[in-house]
């Protein structure tokens, strides 16, 4: 599949791209020799640089700059942790077999595919231009049946259309329905398909020898953050709102992991929750610091309605007119894209799509994914979610922990209430062992439960009181054992339970989606790829290139290098015989920035010449002067073209 680079106006093949990337060994997939296991890869040198110089910057984007606390749980997690949080009964997705291959299929997925493919067959009766993916073609050339030119009625164009514009949207049972309604098979086979079963992506596992204490393997590092909400608030000497961060490894069972680094089943996470007040908006305090910046929208409404109309406005915009739910959402949403343009996102190729419905969890207010553009299609690479209070609650429910705020009010609030005493002598050796749960029972009772029962108490002398598990499940209760009565209380502290904003990055998906951002090639030689990382993330920032092997060059090489490294400045020497031109497209491809050419001239005056990947052009100065317009660079102090003004041009050498 193609894809267009927007500053060069080059249409990109993928498979051009992918050979490159595992030629230079960004990435490559896990036990290959074995036959590899499929949504499984190994990083290799500048994939692991690469991780590591984006969640530098995520680390200096949000946790730094917002002053987050920071921690590191575990991956192992316990079965009652992801039962309470409601991942064992929900984490799933629909998957459909077909009986006679035992192929499994990612239902959404596979209407996706199917309906894509029969669109695409529309247009071609139609003699419309299809856009084609030569290498998937060919496969689907050999197997897919669905692929075929027909055209299609205009109404059902219409609906594949709506269908796939709300694609996330459809429960199990809705994914049935269109199955059997639009006839979709195994693509491969033209054969039927079972009915849609739920599938949970966890993998699941048990921790300790006696098998007795069941676990997963995290899906998503949120969980950790949640339980250690009470410490954190502790630790942040109780001052709201902030916001805890964690970087790590999680995991899912995809059904069909495809799309290379896009559906992986272990993956990096970076992630965010942000605690806040529910009351009072969620406005946020730095929020007027990114009012202004302009974004691109496709809203839950235009969604529906069947098509990806996207709107471009600012978030204060956004905000102001309620498309966004809140300030601080709207606060992380900009930030995030602040972030993606920091690493090279194309920001044409960058939308936030709202969550419709269904696709949002039950208890969210509003969700956005930041999508990039990819030969994929539009991915999702960062979630950004407001998950309410569920989280806290749920946990604080199940453990009793009290995973709330507590803050001292500023005018102490005077509630008037129904409150119950009960005669605790009598009550114990009247109901001995099940004393404990008809407590709790009358305390979870509601203050309009507790009015009517103050009534018929005065009226018969004499309650009944619903209790779970004693007796026949009810209780009576007699006038020298319970008191009800209306009265005041003044309340001092203010309890809330805080909700949390959860901006959720997939590192992988960042780091394959810029990678195809950033890809053009050469105009000269479309066969000489160049990646145009910013130096901020570039795996190596510069390339010391010795242009002889001459004894003389190597104590300058050495001091370049060492002078380098003492500046935290990641360099290579490639001291081998090729052509300079041939390491610097080696290097062009790997997305090295700069380049230092150690010539004659260095050797005599100790000068050299400073080269930039993408203009190719070069400047000539001292040694001091260039190292520090190195580090400028890799700073993001100045740019290329502020060097380019302040030091003199170097045109005397052909070095491509
Ligand atoms: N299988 C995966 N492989 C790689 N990254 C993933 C995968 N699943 C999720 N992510 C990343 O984690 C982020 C947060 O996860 P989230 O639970 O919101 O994803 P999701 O909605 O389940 O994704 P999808 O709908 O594509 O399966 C995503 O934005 C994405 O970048």
């Amino acid at each position: 599949m193609a894809t267009l680079n927007t500053k060069t106006g080059q249409v990109v093949d993928r498979s051009v791209l992918d050979s490159m990337l595992r030629r230079r060994m960004f990435y490559t997939p896990s036990f290959e020799i074995y036959g590899g296991v499929s949504g499984l890869y190994d990083y290799g040198p500048p994939g692991c640089a690469l991780v590591t110089n984006i969640v530098d910057l995520w680390r200096r984007h949000f946790v730094l700059e917002e002053d987050m606390l920071e921690v590191d749980c575990t991956m192992l997690t316990p079965h009652d942790v992801l039962k309470t949080s409601g991942h064992v009964d929900k984490f799933a997705d629909w998957m459909c077999k077909d009986p006679k291959t035992g192929e499994i299929f990612r239902a959404d997925h596979l209407i996706e595919e199917v309906l894509e493919a029969r669109l695409k067959g529309d247009k071609e009766a139609r003699g419309q231009k299809v856009v084609v993916d030569e290498e998937k073609e060919a496969k689907k050339k050999k197997k897919v049946k669905e692929t075929k030119a027909v055209k299609l009625d205009d109404n059902v164009v219409k609906q594949y259309e709506e269908i796939l514009a709300q694609i996330d949207n459809y429960d199990g049972h809705e994914l049935a329905e269109l199955i059997a309604v639009h006839d979709i098979r195994n693509p491969t086979t033209g054969g039927n398909l079972l009915p849609p079963v739920s599938f949970n992506l966890m993998f699941q596992t048990s921790i300790g020898p006696s098998g007795n204490l069941p676990g997963y393997l995290r899906p998503e590092t949120a969980q950790g953050q949640f339980l250690n909400f009470q410490k954190l608030l502790e630790f942040n000497q109780q001052g709201m709102p902030f916001a805890s961060a964690s970087i790590g490894k999680s995991f899912r069972n995809e059904i069909s992991p495809r799309s290379g680094l896009l559906r992986v089943r272990e993956f990096l996470m970076a992630e965010i929750e942000h605690f806040v007040d529910p009351e009072g908006g969620k406005k946020h305090p730095r929020f007027d610091e990114v009012k202004d910046v302009e974004m691109t929208f496709l809203n839950r409404a235009v969604q529906l309605s069947g098509s990806t109309k996207t709107e471009q406005m600012t978030i204060g915009k956004a905000v102001e007119s309620g498309l966004v739910d809140n300030e601080t959402l709207g606060y992380f949403i900009a930030r995030i894209q602040l972030f993606l343009l920091k690493l090279g996102v194309d920001k044409k190729k960058l939308r936030f799509r709202q969550h419709m419905a269904n696709e949002m969890a039950h208890y969210a207010t509003d969700c956005w994914d930041a999508e990039l553009q990819t030969s994929y299609g539009w991915i999702e690479c960062v979630g950004c979610a407001d998950r309410s209070a569920y989280d806290l609650t749920v946990h604080k429910n199940k453990t009793g922990a009290p995973l709330v705020v507590r803050e001292t009010r500023a005018e102490p609030l005077r509630i008037e209430e129904w409150q119950i005493d009960l005669d605790k002598k009598k009550f114990g050796p009247r109901f001995k062992k099940d004393s404990k749960t008809v407590e709790a029972a009358v305390d979870a009772l509601s203050q309009e439960l507790r009015e009517k029962l103050a009534l018929d108490l005065d009226q018969n002398g004499k309650i009944e009181v619903d209790v779970e598990g004693v007796g026949s499940g009810k209780v009576e209760l007699e006038k020298d054992l319970i008191k009800i009565e209306k009265r005041t209380r003044v309340e001092n502290v203010r309890e809330y339970t805080p909700n949390v904003i959860e901006p959720s990055f997939g590192i992988g998906r960042i780091l394959y989606s810029v990678i195809e951002h950033v890809y053009w090639s050469r105009p000269e030689d479309a066969a000489r790829g160049v990646l145009s990382f910013p130096p901020v993330i570039a795996p190596t920032k510069v390339l010391l290139v010795p242009l002889s092997t001459h004894p003389s060059f190597r104590p300058l090489t050495q001091r370049m290098m060492a002078k380098l490294r003492r500046m935290g400045v990641a360099n290579r020497v490639d001291d081998s015989s090729a052509s300079i031109g041939k390491r610097y497209a080696r290097n062009d491809e790997l997305g090295t920035p700069f380049g230092i050419t150690i010539d004659f001239q260095s050797v005599k005056d100790n000068t050299f010449t400073l080269r930039d990947r993408d203009t190719t052009k070069q400047v000539r100065a001292s040694e001091d002067e260039i190292l520090q317009a190195v580090k400028s660079l890799v700073d993001g102090e100045e740019t290329w073209e502020d060097i380019r003004k302040r030091l003199p041009e170097f045109t005397g050498q052909d070095v491509e």
